[in-house]
């Protein structure tokens, strides 16, 4: 289990993240919606200790991660799966070597620079592909994908480090609402099915609602709503979207299905 205890994020006289405390159990689908400058991403960064806190505590299944240094600090975040909006695969090389690159930071350098991954290796990078629905596309170049595919790629990437928690920062924002549908149901699948807590990232509430089993909503770097979807009114909107109506939609899911 995740839990932050009282974490702040303090750049200059800017406090990006405010006391946020909040546990998430193996199995949750928590959507972090607020408006921009709210302090998503840099909560993200936290969690996987690309930025250390300035206050506070953060504990996987009791263990401080927040303090972590060195081998156990680069261990901590291969155990935390980061999903970005962009995909970040190298455009030319094929689908599985992308994937494969997941277990770089596991295996011997040399082995990683001259490409060499063991059969072993290759095997569990096809299942994850397969899962996604990917496999038939092992050979193709990156480039040559659609961004919902290049997507599933990314996520097949990061299961392969059979992470403890996955956290995606925007994992939809550049996808039309079709393969914006497909790799939430992929995001869903993998928190049921393998019961590992997912965290994202998300400026659409159509899609918090329609796929988080729990909404946490930030503003000004705090919590103001941690809760289920249905939980969502328009005055705890109001309160996360400062005054306007309801959260700013690029699109409907809902109205594209
Ligand atoms: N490296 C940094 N240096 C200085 N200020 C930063 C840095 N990173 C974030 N901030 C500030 O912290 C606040 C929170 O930013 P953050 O990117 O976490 O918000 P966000 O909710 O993810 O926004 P968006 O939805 O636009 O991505 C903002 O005021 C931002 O300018």
């Amino acid at each position: 289990m995740l839990e932050l205890h009282g974490v702040s994020k303090r750049f200059g006289e800017t406090l990006a993240v405010n006391s946020v405390s909040f546990s998430c159990q193996r199995g949750e689908l928590v959507g972090i919606i607020g408006r921009s400058g709210a302090g998503k991403s840099t909560l993200l960064r936290l969690l996987n200790r690309l930025s250390d806190p300035s206050e506070g505590r953060i504990t996987w299944d009791g263990e401080d991660v927040s303090r972590l240094k060195g081998s156990a600090l680069r261990k901590w975040r291969r155990r935390c799966a980061m999903i970005f909006q962009q995909f970040n695969l190298s455009p030319r090389l094929d689908v599985i070597t992308n994937v494969l690159v997941g277990v770089v930071g596991e295996r011997p350098l040399m082995s990683s620079l001259i490409k060499f991954f063991p059969a072993a290796d290759r095997a569990r990078a096809i299942l994850e592909l397969d899962a996604l629905d990917m496999a038939g596309a092992a050979l193709q170049r990156a480039v040559t994908l659609s961004g919902g595919q290049q997507q599933r790629v990314a996520i097949a990437r990061a299961m392969l480090q059979e992470p403890d928690l996955i956290l995606a920062d925007e994992p939809v924002a550049s996808l039309d609402p079709v393969n914006a549908e497909v790799v939430m149901e992929a995001l869903q699948k993998i928190c049921r099915e393998r019961n590992v807590p997912v965290i994202v990232n998300l400026h659409s509430l159509d899609i918090a609602r329609r796929y988080c089993t729990r909404v946490i909503a930030m503003a000004k770097g705090a919590v103001v709503f941690d809760g289920p979807p249905s939980a969502l009114t328009p005055q705890v909107l109001d309160r996360v979207y400062g005054g306007r109506a309801s959260a700013p939609e690029p699109f409907s899911v809902v109205e594209a299905a």
